[in-house]
Protein backbone atom coordinates (compact mmCIF):
# COMPACT_ATOMS: atom_id res chain seq x y z
CA UNK A 1 0.00 0.00 0.00
CA UNK A 2 1.19 3.44 -1.15
CA UNK A 3 -1.49 5.71 0.07
CA UNK A 4 -4.15 4.82 2.56
CA UNK A 5 -6.76 7.19 3.62
CA UNK A 6 -8.43 5.46 7.00
CA UNK A 7 -11.15 7.11 8.09
CA UNK A 8 -10.62 10.39 6.38
CA UNK A 9 -13.35 13.75 7.11
CA UNK A 10 -12.98 16.76 5.35
CA UNK A 11 -15.07 19.94 6.72
CA UNK A 12 -15.40 23.49 5.40
CA UNK A 13 -16.65 26.11 7.41
CA UNK A 14 -17.45 29.21 5.39
CA UNK A 15 -19.17 31.95 6.76
CA UNK A 16 -22.36 30.48 7.36
CA UNK A 17 -22.40 26.95 6.24
CA UNK A 18 -20.22 24.09 6.46
CA UNK A 19 -19.25 22.05 3.78
CA UNK A 20 -18.89 17.89 4.41
CA UNK A 21 -16.58 17.57 1.44
CA UNK A 22 -15.37 13.78 2.08
CA UNK A 23 -17.35 11.76 4.93
CA UNK A 24 -15.60 8.46 6.24
CA UNK A 25 -13.15 7.94 3.45
CA UNK A 26 -11.48 4.64 3.83
CA UNK A 27 -9.61 4.13 0.08
CA UNK A 28 -6.20 2.15 -0.53
CA UNK A 29 -4.20 2.73 -3.15
CA UNK A 30 -1.21 -0.04 -4.04
CA UNK A 31 2.28 0.51 -5.14
CA UNK A 32 1.97 -0.02 -9.65
CA UNK A 33 -1.16 1.18 -9.18
CA UNK A 34 -3.36 3.74 -11.67
CA UNK A 35 -6.35 4.38 -9.41
CA UNK A 36 -9.34 6.64 -10.99
CA UNK A 37 -11.63 8.69 -8.39
CA UNK A 38 -14.90 9.52 -10.74
CA UNK A 39 -17.73 11.59 -9.40
CA UNK A 40 -19.19 14.94 -10.69
CA UNK A 41 -18.73 18.22 -9.60
CA UNK A 42 -18.74 18.93 -6.16
CA UNK A 43 -18.67 15.12 -5.05
CA UNK A 44 -15.36 15.93 -2.90
CA UNK A 45 -12.71 14.60 -5.40
CA UNK A 46 -10.35 17.49 -5.71
CA UNK A 47 -10.34 17.40 -1.43
CA UNK A 48 -9.67 13.75 -1.39
CA UNK A 49 -6.56 13.93 -4.25
CA UNK A 50 -5.22 17.36 -2.28
CA UNK A 51 -5.05 15.36 0.91
CA UNK A 52 -2.66 13.12 -0.38
CA UNK A 53 0.51 16.08 -1.10
CA UNK A 54 -1.47 17.47 1.89
CA UNK A 55 -2.37 20.87 0.17
CA UNK A 56 -5.50 20.40 2.37
CA UNK A 57 -5.43 18.76 5.84
CA UNK A 58 -8.07 16.00 6.94
CA UNK A 59 -10.77 17.21 9.61
CA UNK A 60 -9.79 13.93 11.65
CA UNK A 61 -8.59 10.76 10.51
CA UNK A 62 -5.22 9.47 8.81
CA UNK A 63 -3.48 10.15 5.65
CA UNK A 64 -0.74 7.94 5.24
CA UNK A 65 1.59 8.19 2.06
CA UNK A 66 4.60 6.55 1.51
CA UNK A 67 4.75 5.27 5.68
CA UNK A 68 4.43 8.45 6.75
CA UNK A 69 1.19 10.10 8.10
CA UNK A 70 1.32 13.18 5.97
CA UNK A 71 -1.49 14.99 7.66
CA UNK A 72 0.56 15.28 10.86
CA UNK A 73 3.79 16.44 8.96
CA UNK A 74 4.86 20.09 8.80
CA UNK A 75 8.02 22.39 7.45
CA UNK A 76 11.08 20.10 6.32
CA UNK A 77 9.23 16.75 7.26
CA UNK A 78 6.39 18.06 4.84
CA UNK A 79 8.85 18.99 2.09
CA UNK A 80 10.62 15.97 2.28
CA UNK A 81 7.49 13.76 1.83
CA UNK A 82 6.42 15.84 -1.11
CA UNK A 83 9.57 15.32 -2.97
CA UNK A 84 7.94 12.08 -3.39
CA UNK A 85 4.73 13.48 -4.87
CA UNK A 86 4.15 15.44 -7.75
CA UNK A 87 0.72 17.13 -9.68
CA UNK A 88 -0.56 17.71 -12.87
CA UNK A 89 -3.55 19.78 -13.86
CA UNK A 90 -6.57 20.51 -15.89
CA UNK A 91 -4.71 23.71 -17.12
CA UNK A 92 -1.40 22.46 -16.99
CA UNK A 93 0.20 25.42 -14.63
CA UNK A 94 2.57 26.23 -16.27
CA UNK A 95 4.89 29.62 -16.29
CA UNK A 96 4.21 31.78 -19.68
CA UNK A 97 7.14 33.61 -19.57
CA UNK A 98 9.22 30.17 -19.50
CA UNK A 99 10.66 28.52 -21.91
CA UNK A 100 9.88 24.61 -21.86
CA UNK A 101 13.22 24.04 -20.85
CA UNK A 102 13.16 26.00 -18.11
CA UNK A 103 9.91 25.18 -16.86
CA UNK A 104 10.91 21.47 -16.48
CA UNK A 105 13.89 22.36 -15.03
CA UNK A 106 11.86 24.56 -12.46
CA UNK A 107 11.94 21.81 -9.27
CA UNK A 108 15.61 20.70 -10.01
CA UNK A 109 16.01 24.63 -9.30
CA UNK A 110 14.27 25.00 -6.55
CA UNK A 111 15.83 21.70 -4.97
CA UNK A 112 19.01 23.26 -5.86
CA UNK A 113 20.57 20.49 -8.25
CA UNK A 114 23.83 21.34 -9.72
CA UNK A 115 23.47 22.56 -13.65
CA UNK A 116 25.05 20.26 -15.21
CA UNK A 117 23.10 17.43 -13.64
CA UNK A 118 19.82 19.99 -14.30
CA UNK A 119 21.12 19.68 -18.46
CA UNK A 120 21.16 15.81 -18.19
CA UNK A 121 17.48 15.08 -16.20
CA UNK A 122 15.76 17.92 -18.56
CA UNK A 123 17.16 16.63 -21.59
CA UNK A 124 16.13 12.71 -20.53
CA UNK A 125 12.90 13.59 -19.44
CA UNK A 126 11.96 15.28 -22.47
CA UNK A 127 12.96 12.61 -24.66
CA UNK A 128 10.57 10.83 -22.54
CA UNK A 129 7.43 12.67 -23.31
CA UNK A 130 8.65 13.16 -26.70
CA UNK A 131 9.47 17.42 -26.72
CA UNK A 132 13.03 17.24 -27.38
CA UNK A 133 12.15 19.79 -30.26
CA UNK A 134 10.15 22.50 -27.96
CA UNK A 135 12.74 22.85 -25.61
CA UNK A 136 13.48 26.62 -26.37
CA UNK A 137 9.52 27.02 -27.70
CA UNK A 138 7.31 29.05 -24.84
CA UNK A 139 3.96 27.64 -23.75
CA UNK A 140 2.05 30.16 -25.57
CA UNK A 141 3.08 28.39 -28.82
CA UNK A 142 2.21 24.72 -27.82
CA UNK A 143 -0.75 23.14 -28.24
CA UNK A 144 -3.02 22.01 -25.00
CA UNK A 145 -1.09 18.46 -25.50
CA UNK A 146 1.99 19.52 -25.82
CA UNK A 147 1.47 22.11 -22.45
CA UNK A 148 0.33 18.85 -20.68
CA UNK A 149 3.55 17.30 -21.94
CA UNK A 150 5.09 19.61 -20.25
CA UNK A 151 3.11 19.46 -16.81
CA UNK A 152 3.87 15.70 -17.17
CA UNK A 153 7.19 16.41 -17.43
CA UNK A 154 8.08 18.46 -15.03
CA UNK A 155 6.33 16.32 -12.73
CA UNK A 156 9.04 13.69 -13.44
CA UNK A 157 12.04 15.75 -12.99
CA UNK A 158 12.17 14.06 -9.26
CA UNK A 159 11.35 11.19 -9.84
CA UNK A 160 8.08 10.88 -7.41
CA UNK A 161 6.85 7.37 -6.68
CA UNK A 162 3.05 8.97 -7.18
CA UNK A 163 1.45 11.47 -9.37
CA UNK A 164 -1.20 13.16 -8.65
CA UNK A 165 -3.35 13.81 -11.68
CA UNK A 166 -6.26 16.35 -10.93
CA UNK A 167 -8.56 16.26 -13.99
CA UNK A 168 -5.25 15.77 -16.89
CA UNK A 169 -7.34 15.55 -20.10
CA UNK A 170 -10.49 17.55 -19.28
CA UNK A 171 -9.42 20.50 -21.37
CA UNK A 172 -8.02 18.43 -24.33
CA UNK A 173 -9.94 17.03 -27.80
CA UNK A 174 -10.28 12.78 -27.86
CA UNK A 175 -7.48 12.67 -29.99
CA UNK A 176 -5.21 13.90 -27.53
CA UNK A 177 -6.84 12.60 -24.66
CA UNK A 178 -5.90 9.56 -25.78
CA UNK A 179 -2.16 10.57 -26.44
CA UNK A 180 -1.68 12.12 -23.17
CA UNK A 181 -3.65 8.44 -21.26
CA UNK A 182 -1.41 6.38 -23.16
CA UNK A 183 1.92 8.54 -22.38
CA UNK A 184 0.36 7.88 -18.37
CA UNK A 185 0.67 4.97 -18.80
CA UNK A 186 3.76 4.72 -19.97
CA UNK A 187 5.08 6.99 -16.86
CA UNK A 188 3.38 4.08 -14.61
CA UNK A 189 4.73 1.09 -16.39
CA UNK A 190 8.13 1.99 -17.31
CA UNK A 191 9.05 4.44 -14.61
CA UNK A 192 6.81 2.51 -12.13
CA UNK A 193 4.91 5.36 -11.17
CA UNK A 194 2.00 5.38 -8.99
CA UNK A 195 -0.98 7.23 -10.71
CA UNK A 196 -4.20 8.89 -8.64
CA UNK A 197 -6.22 10.67 -11.09
CA UNK A 198 -9.53 12.19 -10.25
CA UNK A 199 -11.95 12.78 -13.38
CA UNK A 200 -15.58 13.24 -13.98
CA UNK A 201 -15.17 11.14 -17.49
CA UNK A 202 -15.42 7.56 -16.88
CA UNK A 203 -14.36 6.71 -20.56
CA UNK A 204 -10.50 7.61 -18.87
CA UNK A 205 -11.46 4.84 -15.97
CA UNK A 206 -12.22 2.62 -18.31
CA UNK A 207 -9.07 3.19 -20.80
CA UNK A 208 -6.04 3.15 -17.92
CA UNK A 209 -7.28 2.77 -14.82
CA UNK A 210 -6.77 -0.75 -13.06
CA UNK A 211 -9.10 0.47 -10.15
CA UNK A 212 -11.71 2.83 -9.66
CA UNK A 213 -13.65 4.60 -6.83
CA UNK A 214 -16.99 6.13 -7.08
CA UNK A 215 -17.78 9.52 -5.43
CA UNK A 216 -21.11 11.05 -4.52
CA UNK A 217 -21.93 13.93 -2.21
CA UNK A 218 -18.51 13.51 0.06
CA UNK A 219 -18.54 9.96 0.35
CA UNK A 220 -16.91 6.83 -1.62
CA UNK A 221 -20.15 4.60 -2.80
CA UNK A 222 -18.02 2.28 -4.73
CA UNK A 223 -14.67 0.72 -5.37
CA UNK A 224 -12.89 -1.97 -6.59
CA UNK A 225 -10.88 -3.35 -9.50
CA UNK A 226 -12.30 -1.62 -12.60
CA UNK A 227 -13.11 -4.65 -14.54
CA UNK A 228 -14.98 -6.04 -11.72
CA UNK A 229 -17.39 -2.57 -11.22
CA UNK A 230 -17.79 -2.16 -15.04
CA UNK A 231 -18.79 -5.43 -15.08
CA UNK A 232 -21.23 -5.44 -12.13
CA UNK A 233 -21.44 -1.84 -10.86
CA UNK A 234 -24.37 -1.73 -7.81
CA UNK A 235 -25.05 2.04 -6.88
CA UNK A 236 -27.25 3.99 -9.00
CA UNK A 237 -24.17 6.90 -10.02
CA UNK A 238 -21.95 3.86 -10.61
CA UNK A 239 -24.64 2.50 -13.03
CA UNK A 240 -25.31 5.56 -15.03
CA UNK A 241 -21.33 6.10 -15.66
CA UNK A 242 -21.04 2.65 -16.57
CA UNK A 243 -23.60 2.62 -18.82
CA UNK A 244 -22.08 5.99 -20.88
CA UNK A 245 -19.11 3.54 -22.12
CA UNK A 246 -20.47 0.04 -21.67
CA UNK A 247 -23.89 -0.64 -24.26
CA UNK A 248 -25.77 -2.79 -22.23
CA UNK A 249 -29.27 -1.83 -22.61
CA UNK A 250 -31.52 -4.45 -24.86
CA UNK A 251 -33.23 -1.79 -27.50
CA UNK A 252 -36.61 -0.87 -26.99
CA UNK A 253 -37.80 -2.12 -29.97
CA UNK A 254 -36.77 -5.53 -29.75
CA UNK A 255 -37.33 -5.51 -26.09
CA UNK A 256 -41.13 -4.47 -26.32
CA UNK A 257 -41.62 -6.42 -29.53
CA UNK A 258 -40.19 -9.72 -26.92
CA UNK A 259 -42.36 -8.95 -23.69
CA UNK A 260 -45.14 -8.42 -26.29
CA UNK A 261 -45.18 -12.21 -27.24
CA UNK A 262 -47.30 -14.63 -25.79
CA UNK A 263 -46.39 -17.57 -23.83
CA UNK A 264 -44.20 -18.17 -21.01
CA UNK A 265 -41.15 -16.53 -21.16
CA UNK A 266 -38.31 -14.90 -19.07
CA UNK A 267 -36.03 -11.66 -20.25
CA UNK A 268 -32.05 -12.28 -19.24
CA UNK A 269 -28.96 -10.13 -19.27
CA UNK A 270 -25.83 -12.14 -19.10
CA UNK A 271 -22.53 -10.61 -18.12
CA UNK A 272 -19.37 -12.49 -18.82
CA UNK A 273 -15.63 -10.96 -17.89
CA UNK A 274 -12.53 -12.88 -20.02
CA UNK A 275 -14.79 -16.00 -21.02
CA UNK A 276 -16.13 -17.37 -24.36
CA UNK A 277 -19.63 -16.73 -23.97
CA UNK A 278 -20.45 -16.69 -27.61
CA UNK A 279 -19.43 -20.49 -27.63
CA UNK A 280 -21.31 -21.64 -24.54
CA UNK A 281 -24.18 -20.55 -26.11
CA UNK A 282 -23.56 -22.29 -29.52
CA UNK A 283 -26.60 -24.28 -30.92
CA UNK A 284 -25.46 -27.27 -30.03
CA UNK A 285 -25.71 -26.29 -26.16
CA UNK A 286 -29.06 -24.80 -26.67
CA UNK A 287 -30.06 -28.74 -28.27
CA UNK A 288 -29.38 -29.15 -24.28
CA UNK A 289 -32.52 -27.30 -23.33
CA UNK A 290 -36.03 -27.77 -24.15
CA UNK A 291 -37.04 -23.99 -23.57
CA UNK A 292 -36.22 -21.79 -26.75
CA UNK A 293 -33.52 -19.82 -26.18
CA UNK A 294 -33.24 -16.10 -28.36
CA UNK A 295 -30.75 -13.82 -28.34
CA UNK A 296 -32.13 -10.29 -28.51
CA UNK A 297 -28.76 -8.12 -27.32
CA UNK A 298 -24.95 -8.54 -27.80
CA UNK A 299 -22.37 -6.22 -26.42
CA UNK A 300 -19.00 -7.11 -26.60
CA UNK A 301 -16.22 -4.25 -25.02
CA UNK A 302 -12.72 -4.50 -24.11
CA UNK A 303 -11.23 -2.72 -20.91
CA UNK A 304 -7.97 -3.40 -19.41
CA UNK A 305 -6.90 -6.53 -21.68
CA UNK A 306 -10.63 -8.50 -20.53
CA UNK A 307 -13.62 -8.41 -22.69
CA UNK A 308 -16.66 -7.70 -20.84
CA UNK A 309 -19.51 -9.36 -23.45
CA UNK A 310 -23.37 -8.66 -22.35
CA UNK A 311 -25.95 -11.02 -23.84
CA UNK A 312 -29.47 -10.28 -23.75
CA UNK A 313 -31.75 -13.51 -23.71
CA UNK A 314 -35.25 -14.39 -24.04
CA UNK A 315 -36.02 -18.25 -23.32
CA UNK A 316 -39.56 -19.24 -23.62
CA UNK A 317 -41.06 -22.65 -22.44
CA UNK A 318 -42.97 -24.04 -19.20
CA UNK A 319 -41.73 -22.55 -16.13
CA UNK A 320 -39.87 -25.80 -15.07
CA UNK A 321 -38.19 -25.39 -18.51
CA UNK A 322 -37.10 -21.83 -18.14
CA UNK A 323 -36.03 -23.21 -14.93
CA UNK A 324 -33.74 -25.64 -15.71
CA UNK A 325 -32.16 -22.67 -18.23
CA UNK A 326 -31.59 -20.56 -15.19
CA UNK A 327 -30.58 -23.03 -13.11
CA UNK A 328 -27.15 -23.61 -15.56
CA UNK A 329 -27.23 -19.77 -15.74
CA UNK A 330 -27.12 -19.04 -11.89
CA UNK A 331 -25.03 -21.82 -11.61
CA UNK A 332 -21.97 -20.74 -14.72
CA UNK A 333 -22.85 -16.51 -14.91
CA UNK A 334 -23.29 -13.28 -13.55
CA UNK A 335 -26.94 -12.88 -14.90
CA UNK A 336 -29.92 -10.56 -13.97
CA UNK A 337 -33.60 -10.96 -14.82
CA UNK A 338 -35.09 -8.06 -16.57
CA UNK A 339 -38.03 -7.16 -15.60
CA UNK A 340 -41.05 -7.12 -18.76
N1 LIG B 1 -11.81 25.83 0.36
C1 LIG B 1 -13.10 25.52 0.41
N2 LIG B 1 -13.95 26.21 1.22
C2 LIG B 1 -15.26 25.89 1.29
N3 LIG B 1 -15.83 24.90 0.59
C3 LIG B 1 -15.05 24.18 -0.23
C4 LIG B 1 -13.64 24.46 -0.38
N4 LIG B 1 -13.11 23.57 -1.27
C5 LIG B 1 -14.15 22.78 -1.67
N5 LIG B 1 -15.29 23.14 -1.05
C6 LIG B 1 -16.61 22.51 -1.20
O1 LIG B 1 -16.45 21.12 -0.99
C7 LIG B 1 -17.27 20.35 -1.86
C8 LIG B 1 -16.40 19.40 -2.65
O2 LIG B 1 -15.59 20.16 -3.53
P1 LIG B 1 -14.46 19.52 -4.46
O3 LIG B 1 -13.83 20.63 -5.24
O4 LIG B 1 -13.59 18.66 -3.65
O5 LIG B 1 -15.34 18.62 -5.44
P2 LIG B 1 -14.98 18.01 -6.87
O6 LIG B 1 -15.63 16.69 -6.94
O7 LIG B 1 -13.52 18.08 -7.07
O8 LIG B 1 -15.70 19.00 -7.84
P3 LIG B 1 -15.07 19.87 -9.04
O9 LIG B 1 -14.78 18.89 -10.13
O10 LIG B 1 -16.16 20.82 -9.38
O11 LIG B 1 -13.85 20.53 -8.46
C9 LIG B 1 -18.01 21.37 -2.72
O12 LIG B 1 -19.27 21.59 -2.16
C10 LIG B 1 -17.15 22.61 -2.63
O13 LIG B 1 -17.93 23.77 -2.79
Amino acid sequence: MIIQFENVEKTFNSRKIQVNACKNINLTVDEGDIFGVVGYSGAGKSTLIRMVNALERPTSGKVVVNGVVINELRGNELRKARKGISMIFQQFNLVNAKTVYENVAMPLILNHTPKEEIKKRVKEILEFVELTDKADTYPGKLSGGQKQRVGIARALTTNPSILLCDEPTSALDPKTTDSILNLLKKVNQELNITIMIITHQINIVQKICNKVAVMEDGCVVEMGKVKEVFAKPVQPLTKAFVDTVVDQSIPETIFEAAAAEKGNSKIVKIRCLDGNVCDTFTPGLRENFTAEIKTLFLSVNEMQGSVLTIIGLQIKGTREEIEEVLVYLRENYEYEEVAV
